[in-house]
């Protein structure tokens, strides 16, 4: 992979005890013509990578929370190019690395070397595509180290062992380490932090190779930082939609979005220091 890539040169600079905070936002939610302000927020408020998700009407692995972020978008006609317009916007004003997070009917229907090329094109910097398993589909590894791009690959409690090793061996950029089976969605702390111990811990023994960010369920500053422990960093989707979809459409709804991702990023005591 290229030099370049974004999401090394994060976890490359990172301060040891630092751990990365990535943002999840269906693009195009709750406004296709926001998406780009919405993610230059998201930033300043300290997000370290930028999950793009790019709405599909069957989203296998989501929670209603998502779900509902998905169809509204879609009823805006947002669609791979809109979303790779959206990146070149981000790309005019911010550098933070930009993963698509998608599933991969919609890729294959737009053409994975157009994809891959036009996604380079745009500053893209991973993929996340679910329902794609490593190894599946050897093409689309081929373009996407061809053109610099990241394909992280996903973990989960129910992941053996030696396939765990051979997902490390594919991906690049980070792991995405799923802390619980089930769907996307926002959880209570306890239920966070109770059943995953003794799997991030095979976890950090299979994965050696990329960074491990955990995700899934994570609501709060304080679940953030219990979860990530062993971790390099840790991954936000539904609470921060939650939130949005709590906040608009008033016309402060990106700083009060951009207010909670501080909270989420440093917790409410060092808010009120700063
Ligand atoms: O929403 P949560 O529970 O905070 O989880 C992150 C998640 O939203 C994001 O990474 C994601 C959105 N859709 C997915 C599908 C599969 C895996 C991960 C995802």
């Amino acid at each position: 992979m290229s030099k370049k890539n974004r999401i090394e040169t994060i976890f490359h600079n990172r301060r040891p005890d630092q751990k990365i905070m990535s943002l999840f936002v269906t693009a195009g939610y709750p406004e296709v013509e926001k998406t780009p302000e919405l993610v230059v927020e998201l930033t300043k408020s300290g997000a370290d990578i930028i999950e793009l998700g790019m709405p599909f009407s069957d989203p296998l692995a989501d929670g209603p929370t998502i779900q509902f972020a998905n169809k509204t978008a879609i009823d805006q006609g947002v669609n791979i190019e809109s979303i790779f317009e959206m990146v070149r916007r981000i790309r005019e004003k911010s550098e933070v690395p930009v993963v698509l997070m998608g599933y991969i009917n919609p890729v294959l229907k737009f053409g994975l070397n157009s994809f891959f090329s036009r996604a380079a094109e745009c500053g893209v910097d991973g993929v996340i595509i679910p329902d794609a398993p490593p190894g599946e589909l050897p093409e689309l590894d081929e373009l996407a180290a061809g053109n610099g791009i990241a394909t992280i690959y996903l973990v989960a409690p129910n992941t053996p062992d030696e396939r765990m090793k051979e997902i490390d061996k594919r991906s690049s950029g980070f792991v995405y380490c799923v802390s619980v089976a089930g769907v996307t969605g926002a959880r209570k702390g306890a239920e966070v932090s109770r059943s995953v111990t003794s799997f991030i811990q095979r976890v950090t023994s299979n994965v050696t190779k990329n960074p491990v960010l955990i995700g899934f369920g994570i609501s709060s500053h304080e679940d953030a930082v219990q979860i990530s422990k062993e971790v390099d960093g840790f991954i936000v989707g539904s609470a921060l939609i939650d939130k949005i979809r709590e906040e608009y459409p008033a016309s402060d709804w990106i700083q009060k979005t951009a207010d909670f991702v501080k909270v989420l990023k440093i917790g409410e005591h060092q808010k009120q220091v700063m």
